[in-house]
């Protein structure tokens, strides 16, 4: 059960707070984590420092890295931008709407190595909408179907990870991908890398 106080989370401010709470014990209470990502209204005078867009692929923009327990991100999707199929390195994926949608496709593991990746699941995340997946669950990629208007997304990862799988849906191909960030705490990067990339 949810515990007796439900933590108040009035800003992001607040939501940072009350995860770093959550997080000072070793034991993640992966239902409390939903609660508050599910419960933080977006605000965009909040977050709009973090939102940084790239023409040609999403952008991954740390917000905060909670004492290295998890990576808290901002996730930029122009027009028709996604991510390639990928894992979640064994860790949690908390993944919260704040403007726009998303359509996120899910996908089982490859039964045998170089087997097409099936299609299980197909959710569209609306504005404040919360989805959570982790290995146990099966991959997924993350789509802005949109031609005309742009998402942004904040992601919890916990344990924080900077690899992760990536699968080549036809022939289940994999690689490994490291991740890293467009910008951190409003900055941005100088060198900028790819995040996840799609099939190509
Ligand atoms: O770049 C990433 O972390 C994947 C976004 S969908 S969880
Ligand atoms: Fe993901």
């Amino acid at each position: 059960h949810l515990g007796h106080s439900l933590p108040e989370v009035g800003s992001l401010s607040d939501l940072i707070r009350e995860l770093n709470k959550l997080f000072e014990s070793d034991n993640v209470n992966v239902d409390l984590v939903h609660y508050v990502m599910k419960t933080y209204k977006s605000n965009p005078v909040e977050w709009k420092k973090f939102a940084k867009f790239d023409r040609f692929r999403y952008t991954r923009n740390l917000v905060d890295n909670g004492n290295g327990k998890y990576n808290l991100m901002l996730l930029c999707w122009g027009e028709g931008q996604g991510s390639g199929i990928h894992d979640h390195a064994n860790s949690h994926c908390f993944m919260k709407m704040l403007q726009g949608s998303l359509e996120e496709i899910r996908f089982a593991w490859p039964e045998k190595e170089e087997s097409e990746l099936g299609e299980i699941g197909r959710t569209r995340l609306n504005l404040n909408e919360v989805c959570y997946i982790n290995d146990s669950l099966g991959l997924h990629r993350v789509e802005n179907v949109s031609s005309y208007d742009t998402a942004i997304s904040l992601h919890l990862y916990c344990p924080p990870y900077d690899r992760c799988t990536v699968f080549n849906q036809k022939n289940g191909k994999k690689t490994s991908s490291t991740v890293t960030f467009y910008s951190m705490f409003g900055k941005k990067n100088k060198e900028i890398e790819a995040p996840i990339p799609e099939d190509n």
